[in-house]
């Protein structure tokens, strides 16, 4: 029985993106970037040194694909003695470059239509849809209503918040509505309650989600956010991969935010968990158990929200070195005819100005299922994934996206 397994690397960006001048992000680069910074030593001293070393992910093909994006090496890598993967470079064609947008093209569903943004980076709000949310959430009022990164309006406005029990209310160029409280001075099932009304009455404005980010702490110096964080997306447009594998009886394991970012469509089994080791040890458990004609998929969350939102470079890099020493254990678990992929749904260049999301091509690492090593080009669409795990699963064909599994036509011997 076939299996597939889909490692996002939330973020994981390649460079050469197209279309990248329209997002003001000609030149990010998020994976040659890192590499950059790290062959200078920045990224020395945090439990890292030197170049940056992903062995594993350069057997599959990683730095090959970051080539074929960017027309250059990234600096000072080792290559490998071997590809054994098969590796190409995709670009983005839904209209945003958020997180279920990429997820949803990665599953054969890319997002055509626009996302409603709240472009103003103070007063972001419209002042009837805040009037609203304080009306129905019972609310003294609340805070922030600007652009932020999420963790520096914590600090800024975290005791504010405390003390007045307003919550902290903040976007950012992704489609988004983000709500910031105090896990005990403020409760967590009523942050959660107050992003399911917000998410009701945002629907006039078509935002792709609102994020419940829950923090603890007793002053600006030590706030954290915790791993409660919860994602309340709109449903994906079409049926994904994930909808028809589990609409035709198949398993599909969400570890991670997975669950969230598809809204809980197509999922069998949802796991939670918080880092990035024990999402990877939770993907292991989930191969273990998966028999039948299954998809597990899994999201790395940190890269963006820890390092690259961060604009955390060493971070970054010290993450993807643990990440590639993790993968030899799951590549052990492979069955000959299993399908991994590894990609990315957006990149997070953490060298480049703003806090945003950054515009930019993904990798697309294949192995098994008798993919010969070697390139699969540049892909038109990160929907090409969800067509091969469609053909893989043995599905019927999604309305977007060219399988990379398809076998090269056999040439005409009359037309020679
Ligand atoms: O700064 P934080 O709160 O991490 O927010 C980031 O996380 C959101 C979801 O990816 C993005 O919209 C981005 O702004
Ligand atoms: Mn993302
Ligand atoms: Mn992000």
């Amino acid at each position: 029985m076939s299996r597939a397994i889909v490692l996002v690397l939330d973020s994981f960006g390649i460079g050469g993106a197209p279309d990248a001048d329209r997002f003001h992000d000609a030149g990010a680069d998020t994976l040659g970037h890192i590499a950059a910074a790290c062959a200078k030593g920045e990224c020395d001293g945090v439990g890292r040194r030197g170049p940056l070393a992903l062995p594993n992910l350069a057997r599959l093909g990683l730095f090959h694909a970051h080539r074929e994006s960017t027309g250059a090496w990234a600096e000072d890598v080792t290559l490998p003695s071997e590809v054994i993967g098969a590796y190409g470079n995709a670009r983005e064609i839904s209209s945003g470059k958020d997180t279920p947008s990429g997820h949803w093209e990665i599953a054969g569903v890319p997002v055509r239509f626009d996302w409603g943004y709240f472009l103003d980076r103070e007063e972001s709000f419209p002042t009837e849809l805040l009037e609203a949310l304080i009306r129905e959430g019972n609310l003294p009022g609340v805070l922030g209503n600007c652009h932020a990164s999420g963790t520096e309006i914590i600090a800024r406005l975290g005791e504010e918040h405390v003390a007045s029990g307003k919550p902290i209310v903040y976007t950012s160029g992704d489609s988004v509505f983000q709500i910031a409280a105090h896990e005990e001075a403020f409760g967590l099932e009523r942050l959660y309650a107050l992003c399911e009304t917000t998410r009701r009455l945002l629907e006039p404005y078509n935002i792709g989600r609102v994020i419940a980010r829950p923090f603890v702490g007793r002053s600006a110096d030590d706030f954290a956010r915790t791993a409660n964080r919860r994602d309340y997306s709109v449903e994906p447009p079409a049926a994904t991969v994930l909808q028809k594998l589990v609409d035709d009886g198949g398993e599909v394991v969400a570890i991670g935010k997975i669950a969230d970012i598809y809204a809980h469509c197509g999922v069998t089994r949802t796991v939670k968990a918080s880092g990035h080791d024990a999402l990877m040890d939770a993907t292991l458990a989930a191969l273990d158990e998966a028999s039948g004609r299954s998809l597990v998929m899994t999201n790395f969350v940190d890269f963006d929200t820890l390092y690259g939102h961060r604009r955390d470079v060493a971070g970054y890099a010290a993450a993807l070195e643990a990440f590639d020493a993790r993968l030899p254990e799951l590549l052990a678990k492979l069955r000959h005819d299993d399908l991994l992929v590894l990609t990315a749904d957006h990149g997070c260049d953490p060298t480049w100005h703003g806090t945003d999301h950054t515009r930019e091509r993904v990798p697309v690492l294949a192995l098994g299922a008798g993919l010969p090593a070697g390139s699969l080009g540049a892909r038109d669409t990160f929907a090409d994934i969800g067509q091969s795990l469609a053909a893989h699963l043995g599905l019927e064909p999604m309305a977007d996206g060219e399988s990379f599994l398809s076998k090269p036509l056999p040439t005409d011997p009359l037309a020679a």
